[in-house]
């Protein structure tokens, strides 16, 4: 017979801000927490932390070995692993995030082991705002997915949830939102992956999608939940098959945003700014074809188009620079089926009655200066296609933006030998650099991880009541400014990823001046500081995991007494033991 009541729990098993038995504690810390005696006596510097921690990953063959490992740490001390991460920010990346963050939502249900975020069923509905009471943490920005299509793997349901622990370790890391200041979330609203339906480890219910109507009132009352427990919340939808009803709904009336449409085009647009100078092709003579005319692909475009009209261009001349193929050919208006709303925009009504019949002679027909990816389908830019880009073009712009890595349409070193090393590359997932003509050539990395940080800790911090299209802009142009002379010289499309700090404090005051232009922002005392002021407040409120370290005696003494108002015992009584 299993035993019914509750096991005890240890103290702050939950708690995000632990670090209890961190190998850093000096003895006064360990007396006040009462780990005196717990841990092994040496008092070890962050070096030697991360000796250990770095020898511990290489002993784990796989990704996903790594990945839990990451987990694991994260879980047990969350400072370490937040210093870890951002002094190894190019290495331990592709760990927590695309690709292997893909692997781990395919396999979630097979290997959770711990809490990292909320769950909220079709089936709660009427008790959200209740439930929400649950989480112990006052909340600054919640990363939400239904799960319906993560990355380019599908509908994963609730295992979708390994998105926003993994985007909101990123706004930890790269813009310093304290980490008990997110909350991942995962919508539960059912899957139509039969396969996980039946697999008896899925954790989600086993129904499959509710109806779009059933979706929109489930995502009312989660909006006004959110709000009403977390007033200055800032919300960011990701990896929503159909992410556009909620972005239209939502967007003038919180402050939301949804990555994959607004992050992504912006992310794309930072990069694309850069492309264009490099390509010495003037802007009015560029041409795109798009392979794939879903959310992102449709969302980048917007962008462009935004980027076209500042250059001069008219909103028509700049929407009829794109040309998107989706699963079922080039878009026309005349193709016969009915076109989703979003793609009606891009529609092409010159194609006199000529229909797609490969990408190859779309592209003898279009002759573009660019071609991006946000099709799902990986290696679709062969090697055939690659070269009659390389023909038409002296830098032709080749973007392979899908994830994780195995879904990209080329990988780096396909572009550059397939286009004699003269394309102009980035790509949705990372790729390595390589040797061409004696010269080492690095791939841009076009991923919203680049603006999503800065957008939402500006729009916290100017406590933006929406994110407006201005915002999200000038994420963008911030971003296409941030790159500093060396990889400027070097013909680099982003800045270092290295750099991410930096550049995020760039991102977030752009975005914070946008939102004061706009008039959306509530902290208007924030207005009356010049751009040097204004960099410093937002460095000084960056999260550092670092100092955390120092300042651990007076955060926990604060944690014990509850000061700072965080539920953190889980019930269990502390009992603040001293020698
Ligand atoms: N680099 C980045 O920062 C980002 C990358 N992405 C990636 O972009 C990809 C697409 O994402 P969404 O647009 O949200 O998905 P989606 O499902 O809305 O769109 C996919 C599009 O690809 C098209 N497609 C599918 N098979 C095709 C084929 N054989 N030939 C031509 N087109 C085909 C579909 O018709 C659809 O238009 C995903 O892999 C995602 O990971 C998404 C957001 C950000
Ligand atoms: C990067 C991202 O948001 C995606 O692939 O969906
Ligand atoms: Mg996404």
């Amino acid at each position: 017979m299993h035993s019914t009541s509750r096991p005890s729990l240890p103290p702050r098993q939950l708690s995000t801000t632990n670090g209890d038995f961190d190998s850093s504690n000096t003895p006064e810390i360990r007396k006040s927490l009462g780990t005196y005696g717990l841990t092994p006596p040496a008092i070890e510097s962050f070096e030697v932390q991360s000796q250990r921690c770095l020898r511990l990953l290489a002993m784990k063959t796989t990704p996903i070995e790594k990945f839990q490992y990451l987990v694991h740490l994260k879980a047990t001390n969350c400072h370490l692993f937040y210093r870890l991460l951002s002094e190894n920010i190019k290495e331990l990346t592709p760990l927590i995030y695309t690709p292997t963050v893909g692997e781990a939502c395919v396999r979630w249900h097979e290997i959770w082991t711990q809490p990292e975020g909320m769950y909220l069923s079709f089936s709660d509905r009427g008790n959200l705002r209740q439930i929400l009471d649950n989480w112990p943490y006052k909340v600054d920005i919640t990363v939400l997915t239904d799960g319906s299509r993560i990355l380019g793997l599908g509908d994963l349901g609730v295992n979708g949830m390994g998105i926003p622990v993994g985007k909101l370790s990123l706004y930890t890391a790269c813009a310093g939102i304290r980490p008990d200041a997110t909350l991942p979330l995962t919508l539960d609203l059912g899957t139509n992956n039969q396969a996980l339906r039946e697999d008896p480890l899925y954790m989600g219910s086993r129904r499959g999608k509710v109806t779009a109507e059933e979706e929109k009132v489930f995502l009312d009352e989660l909006m006004a939940a959110l709000t009403d427990k977390w007033p200055n919340i800032v919300i960011q939808f990701e990896d929503f098959k159909n992410p556009f009803p909620a972005l239209e709904r939502y967007q003038n009336s919180y402050s939301m945003f949804n990555d994959d449409v607004q992050g992504t085009g912006a992310v794309i647009v930072g990069g694309f700014i850069n492309a264009i100078k490099a390509s010495g092709v003037p802007v009015k003579d560029h041409k795109a074809i798009f392979l794939g005319a879903g959310s992102a692909g449709t969302g980048v475009a917007k962008q462009i188009v935004e980027f076209f009209k500042k250059e001069g261009l008219t909103e028509e001349e700049a929407r009829r620079k794109f040309w998107f193929v989706d699963s079922n050919g080039l878009v026309t208006e005349d193709r016969g089926d009915k076109l989703a709303d979003h793609k009606v925009y891009f529609a092409r009504n010159d194609n006199n009655g000529r229909q797609y019949q490969s990408l190859g002679r779309l592209i003898d027909y279009v002759q573009p200066t660019i071609l991006m990816g946000l099709s799902t389908i990986g290696g679709a830019f062969n090697k055939d296609i690659l070269q009659r880009m390389a023909k038409l073009n002296d830098r032709p712009i080749i973007f392979p933006l899908s994830n994780p890595s195995s879904k990209s349409e080329c990988t780096f070193e396909e572009a550059v030998i397939n286009t004699e090393g003269r394309c102009l590359f980035a790509s949705g997932s990372p790729f390595p650099s390589m040797e061409w003509d004696d010269k080492l050539l690095t791939p841009g990395q076009g991923n919203n991880m680049y603006v999503f940080p800065g957008i939402g800790l500006g729009a916290i911090l100017s406590q933006a009541v929406s994110i407006t299209q201005d915002m999200i802009y000038a994420s963008a142009e911030s971003l296409s400014t941030s790159l500093n002379k060396q990889e400027v010289a070097d013909g680099w499309l982003y800045p270092d990823i290295r750099r991410i700090r930096e550049v995020s404090v760039v991102v977030t005051r752009g975005v914070i001046r946008a939102a004061q232009k706009n008039g959306v922002d509530r902290a208007t005392e924030l207005r009356n500081l010049d751009d040097a002021q204004l960099d410093a407040f937002i460095k000084e409120r960056m999260y550092d995991p670092f100092s955390e370290r120092e300042n651990a005696g007076d955060e926990v003494n604060k944690l014990i007494s509850g000061v700072n108002g965080h539920s953190i015992s889980n019930g269990a009584t502390s009992t603040n033991a001293h020698l």
